[in-house]
């Protein structure tokens, strides 16, 4: 193992952390999440977990788990999977439902998943287990298909003799459809994920003996895998692992962000992360976004770049700079914290109040609070702190957990709220549980005023390519306008950053982001049979191009 590195992995606790059982308003039985989803599928970490797949060892086998969306990817460094466990353990926010990790040794390729956190997935034992000096990690939060430990991934299978394992962040609009038309040929799924169909695709793909890129070892998966993806609709930033190389390729439309970075003492090394914080982690340093539409192959025969799709106008998701990017990454060549601190500022130009301090509501309310603060001259002060024993609430499966979850997270400090105006900033309302409770618990402590700044414009629609808003029943701004909210929250005052003053921010990119959930303006249409329940409560404005 490498040095540097067993220093560091041996403090982390990998533990088991206590669950809490509680009542739901319905009477039911509710699992609080605080850092374990392994109540529900307990299971034995030890090392017969650890899968060598064999050729004969397919999907089937994948059964064998009985635990179990950033994505990392690791090529040339020993100990690749410890790698991959640090870029997870900083990719934790992208994704709390799940994780895994595969790596290549012996020219095999081994993974170890399950349902949880990374810390809760992984131990030391299995990590070391986990040989090879390429990985690529999976950290899930479901767009498609059921939380649990089948839709985990990597997925890892074997077609024609290529093993392959695939790492997918983002949401394909047909995935329905291609696997309907698959099962009609005689596929057999092996979960509900929207990810399982590039496999199948790239299975029964025809092109895989016609000449691509020349006479590599990995030419016949790359072929498989252009095809794949020519017939794809959607979000992907995927990573395919197999025994001759590392694939990392993004969506022509450049949806969700992909970067690649290497060692700063290994020039041989290649990684890739959807976000950059997972380089300041591991001590690697940048080296460029993965393009949109660009396939990145790493072999022993070097680095290589294709364009197999047709190029597109560029759609990166704004919402990975309001909400689901960790601050201290730069995305889509951007700094997370910088656009959240100027979000902030501007709502302070456009929306002011009268009010003696302003507070965030924490984590991702923090930058725009700051920036709230800094152009209204209003004080800052932390009056809500957060327990760090629960993660994020918006990307809780369901209602109840994200209910508990609020209470659980968040408590107001009395001594710096009480008689006090407050302006209180968090960078969004999806579907209006925190502000609702939060506006509450903050008139118990004793506020005079609650006005409530809302860090990007109202969410009217719901997302088809990779942030799990699938329903717009469930999106207070699709039902309410301002005022009603205001009312539903109990706010003395709201206001939504205006959509024209972040096109206005983003400037001449302006059109090179997707904005569908606050515009309406879908880049992609999904189709109509993806999801009946979408279907019926599609906002009259989606789809204009
Ligand atoms: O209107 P809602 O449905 O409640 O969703 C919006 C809330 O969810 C997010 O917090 P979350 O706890 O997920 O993440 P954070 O810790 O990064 O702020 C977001 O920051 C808002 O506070
Ligand atoms: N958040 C994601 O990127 C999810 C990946 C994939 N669509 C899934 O549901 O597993």
């Amino acid at each position: 193992m490498d040095g540097a590195l067993a220093f560091v992995i041996s403090p982390i606790p990998l533990l088991k952390r206590p669950v809490k059982q509680s009542k739901s308003l319905h009477g039911n039985s509710v699992y609080i999440q605080l850092y374990t989803q392994r109540v529900f599928f307990p299971g034995v970490r030890n090392k017969s977990h650890i899968k060598k797949i064999s050729p004969l060892n397919t999907f089937a086998q994948l059964d064998q788990f009985h635990e179990e969306c950033g994505v990392v990817g690791i090529w040339g460094i020993e100990s690749a999977s410890k790698y991959a466990f640090y870029g997870l353990h900083a990719l934790q926010h992208r994704g709390q439902e799940g994780a895994g990790i595969a790596t290549v040794s012996d020219g095999k390729l081994h993974e170890y998943k399950n349902l949880g956190l990374v810390t809760e997935v992984f131990n030391e034992d299995i990590l070391s287990e986990l040989r090879g000096s390429a990985a690529i990690g999976h950290n899930r939060y479901s767009t498609s298909g059921e939380k649990n430990v089948r839709n985990v991934q990597p997925f890892t299978v074997e077609l024609s003799g290529i093993q392959v394992s695939i790492a997918h962040n983002g949401n394909l609009t047909n995935a329905n459809k291609l696997r309907r038309h698959l099962e009609l040929r005689g596929s057999i799924f092996n979960t509900s994920s929207d990810t399982e169909v590039i496999l199948h695709l790239m299975a029964t793909s025809l092109l895989a003996s016609s000449s691509f890129i020349g006479k590599n070892s990995y030419e016949p998966l790359i072929q498989r895998v252009s095809d794949a993806l020519s017939r794809v609709e959607g979000a992907y930033s995927v990573l395919l692992l197999s025994p001759s190389c590392l694939v990392a390729v993004r969506d022509p439309l450049g949806f969700r962000p992909l970067v690649m970075g290497k060692m700063k003492n290994r020039m041989e090394s290649i990684i890739f992360a959807s976000e950059t914080c997972v380089f300041d982690l591991i001590g690697a340093e940048f080296v460029r976004e993965v393009d949109p539409g660009e396939m990145i192959v790493v072999s022993k025969d070097g680095l290589h770049s294709f364009f197999p799709f047709p190029s597109q106008r560029r759609k990166a998701c704004i919402f990975e700079h309001i909400y689901f990017a960790r601050p201290t990454s730069i995305v889509f060549g951007r700094s997370v914290y910088m656009s959240r601190f100027r979000f902030g500022e501007i709502l302070a130009e456009k929306a002011p109040a009268e009010a003696d301090i302003v507070i965030p509501v924490p984590e991702s309310g923090i930058p725009a609070a700051l920036g709230y603060s800094a152009a209204s001259g209003i004080p800052y002060q932390p009056g809500i702190m957060r327990s760090h024993y629960v993660g994020r609430t918006f990307i809780q499966p369901t209602q109840d957990i994200r209910d508990l979850s609020v209470r659980l997270k968040l408590s107001a400090v009395r001594s710096i709220i009480a008689n006090k105006r407050l302006v209180v900033v968090d960078d969004s309302i999806v579907r209006g549980t925190t502000s609702r409770k939060l506006v509450r618990m903050l008139r118990e402590t004793g506020a005079k005023e609650v006005h409530v700044r809302i860090a990007c414009p109202p969410i009217i629609g719901s997302c088809y390519y990779g942030v799990d808003t699938p329903n717009t029943k469930e999106l207070i701004s699709h039902n309410m306008n301002e005022e009603e909210i205001r009312q539903y929250i109990d706010a003395d005052s709201l206001a939504f950053l205006p959509l024209d003053q972040l096109h206005h921010f983003l400037g001449e990119e302006s059109s090179s982001f997707c904005d569908a959930c606050f515009s309406g303006n879908y880049p992609i249409r999904p189709l109509p049979s993806e999801d009946t329940t979408q279907e019926d409560n599609i906002h009259p404005k989606v789809f204009q191009q």
